[in-house]
Parts: C-alpha cells; sequence; structure tokens
C-alpha cells in the first residue's frame, strides 16, 4: 500500500497554515516530518486524517481518494495529543470503541499487550503519568492494524527507558507487520536511528525531503581551516553551521570528487569529518546563517 499526500492546503482564520504539501509514504517505511515549533506539522496531520477540512489536495492510499472511500480510513491512525478524546475512557472501553473503526483490530491481543507493559486496564488513561500515556498510544495505534500510523512526537516527555521501549516496539511492527509510519519529532537524535527518510517543512512548505540512506553517500559535514579565511567558492558550495575563530564546519549536500579537489588545491590547514546528523541537515535547511553566533 501507498500513501500519497497530493498538494494538501489548510487555511486557518485567513492564514496559510500549509500548501502544496506533497509527499508519498511507502509500505512499510518510516517518514519523519520536521520542521520548528508551529510550522504546522500538526495541522498537516489533522489535515491528511480528515480532522480538518482541507483548502486545497488530496490525500490518496493505493490511489483512492480518503474522503471518498470511508473504509480507508481503518488504513490510517493518528490521535492529536492536544485534543485527545479518549484519555476520559480505560484502556478496556477504548479497545472496544476502537475495535469499530478498526475492524482488524484484535481486542484480546491488545489488552494482553497493556497488561504486559504493566499499564492497568480500568483505568482512566487521563490519570496516566505522560510516560504510560505515550506507550499506551503506541500500543493502541500498533493494536489497530492499520497500514499507516501518524504519530506526534510519540517521545515527548518520556524517560530513556520508556523511549526505548517505544521505539523498539515502533522497530518491531514496522519489520513484522510492515506498516508504514509517518513521526513529527523534535528528538531528531531519536528520529536518525529510525527514519528512512526526512521530510523538512518550513514557511508552510516542504522544503527539503531526504532518504538518509541517499544523504549519508552524497553529503559530509566539514570541519576546515584556511590561511586566509573560509574562501568564498567553497562557502557557495555548501552551507556554513558553525565558525569558531578560523574553524568553519560546512555542510555539503552534494559532496562530489570536483569539490574534493578544489579545497585539496586551496591547501586547507585543517580538514576532518565529521558525522552528519539529522539534526545538521535541519540545521542547514531551517537556520539562517545569521542565526549563527560567529566567536571571534
Ligand atoms: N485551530 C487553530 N486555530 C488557530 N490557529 C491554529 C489552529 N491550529 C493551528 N493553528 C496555528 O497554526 C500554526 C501551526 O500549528 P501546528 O500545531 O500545526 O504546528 P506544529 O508544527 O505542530 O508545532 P509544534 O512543533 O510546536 O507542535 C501555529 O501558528 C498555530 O497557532
Amino acid at each position: 500500500m501507498k500513501l500519497i499526500v497530493n498538494e494538501l492546503k489548510k487555511v486557518i482564520n485567513h492564514r496559510t497554515i500549509i500548501e502544496d504539501v506533497s509527499f508519498t509514504v511507502n509500505h512499510g517505511e518510516i517518514v519523519g516530518v520536521i520542521g520548528r515549533n508551529g510550522v504546522g506539522k500538526t495541522t498537516l496531520f489533522k489535515a491528511m486524517t480528515g480532522i480538518y477540512l482541507t483548502d486545497n489536495g488530496r490525500v490518496l492510499i493505493d490511489n483512492q481518494d480518503l474522503t471518498e472511500d470511508i473504509a480507508l480510513k481503518q488504513e490510517l491512525f493518528f490521535v492529536d495529543p492536544l485534543n485527545n478524546f479518549y484519555i476520559h475512557y480505560t484502556p478496556m472501553e477504548i479497545a472496544k470503541m476502537y475495535a469499530i473503526t478498526y475492524p482488524k483490530m484484535d481486542v484480546d491481543q491488545f489488552l494482553t499487550e497493556i497488561t504486559d507493559h504493566n499499564l492497568p486496564l480500568n483505568q482512566k488513561v487521563k490519570y496516566f503519568s505522560k510516560g504510560m500515556q505515550g506507550l499506551f498510544n503506541v500500543l493502541l495505534a500498533l493494536a489497530t492494524q492499520a497500514q499507516f500510523v501518524i504519530l506526534d512526537e510519540p517521545f515527548d516527555g518520556l524517560d530513556v527507558l520508556v523511549r526505548e521501549n517505544v521505539k523498539r516496539l515502533l522497530i518491531n511492527a514496522v519489520q513484522s507487520k510492515e506498516i508504514s509510519l509517518i513521526i513529527s519529532s523534535h528528538n531528531l537524535a531519536e528520529l536518525d536511528t529510525l527514519v528512512d527518510r526526512a521530510i523538512i517543512l518550513k514557511d508552510t512548505k516542504v522544503v527539503g525531503e531526504y532518504s538518509l540512506e541517499n544523504l549519508r553517500e552524497t553529503a559530509r559535514k566539514i570541519q576546515l581551516v584556511f590561511k586566509d579565511g573560509l574562501p568564498d567558492e567553497i562557502k557557495q558550495a555548501g552551507t556554513l553551521v558553525e565558525a569558531r575563530g578560523r574553524v568553519y564546519v560546512m555542510i555539503f549536500e552534494n559532496y562530489t570528487r570536483q569539490l574534493d579537489e578544489k579545497i585539496a588545491n586551496l591547501a586547507p590547514l585543517l580538514y576532518e569529518e565529521l558525522p552528519l546528523s539529522l539534526e545538521d541537515l535541519f540545521r542547514t535547511q531551517l537556520v539562517n546563517e545569521n542565526d549563527y553566533i560567529l566567536e571571534k
């Protein structure tokens, strides 16, 4: 199954929050949606899942428009964390409710999982701790057997052990059931080791889409020192992400052999490759050079 988001647009109070947002989620793929606070990630998820009516665009599962085939909704799971109705119910009650919308859900299996993770079956979810709620949401999402599971900040407020547990559950589910995940998170270090592809939102639009595997092959993060400062031709070939005195850290999204030779010919006093993370990518795309404090 493939999910296609095509030119999605949402205007709230005469303000365009997202527009022309298009991307595809393939079977068994984990896609990260990243962007600064307030850029519209949750709005995108609400628009994708029909919580919001959209002002343009379509969401298709296997070429079938979600608004035209209601049954496809059972292939999509999303809960708005800030407006989560189910917290007023117990896991037992929630299981029965969700089993109606998601007929593939195995209620007994779900309840066993809840108990196995030491969560109470008969306490309202609003009385769970934040970590327990986060874990519960992931268990519920996976139990629905939806092909496309959307998780908005699934690691928020979770301690390291719960976070590891949640991550393991997600990875196992993708590997064993070949479901697809769409995840937003401010925790880029967690996403880094989880996602196959990252979509970066900025100023209402998708400004970058990267396969992490391809990126690791083509991009480089390099620390450089030149005798007379950073040459313009090098500066223009990449993004300057840090400058301390004469030490410059550059990210080159497309590090070619020609560029490598060009740098070598300029005889840098220091050339050191640094590990490239999703956080670096985020900085490259979303931060202006002027945002950096240049230490002299
Ligand atoms: N129902 C609403 N009414 C008015 N404004 C809204 C509404 N929903 C979202 N917005 C505005 O849309 C913008 C995007 O909000 P959204 O929650 O989608 O951002 P986000 O990327 O998920 O943010 P964060 O990373 O902080 O969770 C914000 O400026 C927000 O104030």
